[in-house]
């Protein structure tokens, strides 16, 4: 009798980040940060009682009623709750900075909790900094892909400046299921890396090279990695950011964190000589990251960091056929 494995989890290679990596797994990282831009990473360091506790304080925080949230909305000070109805009408979201996740938090809790709750910042801090120390190795480990002189030459000199921070999703429950919805239309991230923790609803899905969309399913104690838009320009398209979404299927609730890892806001992206390759020519202008952040930036309903436009739109070079 053949063992059974699940689908998912063989599509997407898993990599044991406690451990140094193998040159087995390095190949097959390579073909996934190419061809995909999606793996998956074991032995992450998250226990399931820190999940849980940062998933119920969540529920609390988003049944709190609108007119409490939206003291934290895109026309507040503190901008850091994203309501419904910009992302999609089922998406509202709350965002926690670094590399101080512990004021961040704080700065939201303290709009939203009557009373001192210490126990919310304090969880998001750790989240966070496991986060951070996890998005630095990932970083490292892509760069091997691309060789090892790659990341002894260029982890320092251009990634040290990165920083990250977490979006907590809420997806509220579709009322009619007579078909499935999107959560969250199709979008790249502006990142370098993004570490996902989905709930067991599933419902995380990237477009292939094909233009079908594949299946993230959950996978037990597995967290979700992907090449964001500034590694794909700075890597000349070596590593792919690519396109995906989230659809809801079930009548119930989904919950997710998301960590994106970037850039710092004035950095010039353009890829090194020498991950171009002799021979090659660059398929992006160089330009700075925020520059793009605001191209993707918009508050207008329905229109989400501009779903659908990627870091070609704004720095690709057309190559002459
Ligand atoms: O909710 C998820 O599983 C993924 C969210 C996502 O892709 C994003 O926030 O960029
Ligand atoms: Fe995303």
């Amino acid at each position: 009798m053949h063992k059974m494995v699940s689908k998912t989890c063989m599509q997407l290679p898993i990599l044991d980040i406690s451990q140094p990596v193998q040159p087995s797994s390095l190949s097959s990282l390579a073909e996934a940060c190419k061809e995909l831009g999606f793996f998956q990473i074991t032995n992450h360091g998250i226990s399931k009682d820190l999940y849980d506790k940062i998933r119920s304080l969540s529920e609390f925080l988003f049944s709190l009623p609108d007119e409490m949230k939206i003291k934290l909305g895109p026309f507040s000070s503190i901008k850091t709750y994203t309501p419904h109805y910009i992302a999609s009408p089922f998406f509202e979201s709350l965002r926690v900075s670094g590399p101080d996740f512990i004021g961040s938090a704080q700065s939201s809790a303290d709009v939203l909790f009557d009373n001192h709750n210490p126990e919310f910042s304090e969880i998001l801090r750790e989240y966070g900094t496991t986060m951070t120390e996890l998005s630095k190795k990932i970083v490292k480990i892509v760069l091997m892909t691309l060789g090892d002189a790659v990341e002894r030459k260029y982890y320092d000199s251009e990634f040290k400046n990165c920083h990250g921070y977490l979006r907590i999703i809420n997806y509220s429950a579709p009322e009619s299921l007579e078909e499935e919805v999107e959560g969250l239309g199709m979008h790249t991230d502006m990142s370098c890396v993004t570490i996902v923790y989905q709930d067991e609803m599933g419902g995380l899905q990237v477009k292939s090279n094909q233009g079908h969309w594949i299946d993230i399913s959950p996978c037990e104690g597995t967290l979700v990695v992907n090449v964001g838009d500034l590694l794909q320009a700075w890597s000349n398209e070596k590593l792919r950011s690519s396109e995906h979404r989230v659809v809801l299927r079930k009548p119930v609730n989904r919950f997710s964190l998301a960590f994106f890892w970037c850039f710092e806001d004035e950095k010039v992206i353009l890829a090194p000589d020498e991950v171009v390759g002799e021979g090659n020519s660059r398929t992006y202008k160089p330009f700075v990251c925020t520059d793009y952040l605001r191209f993707r930036e918009s508050d207008e309903k329905g229109k989400f960091e501009k779903v659908g436009f990627t870091v070609r739109d704004f720095a690709g070079i057309r190559l002459q056929m």
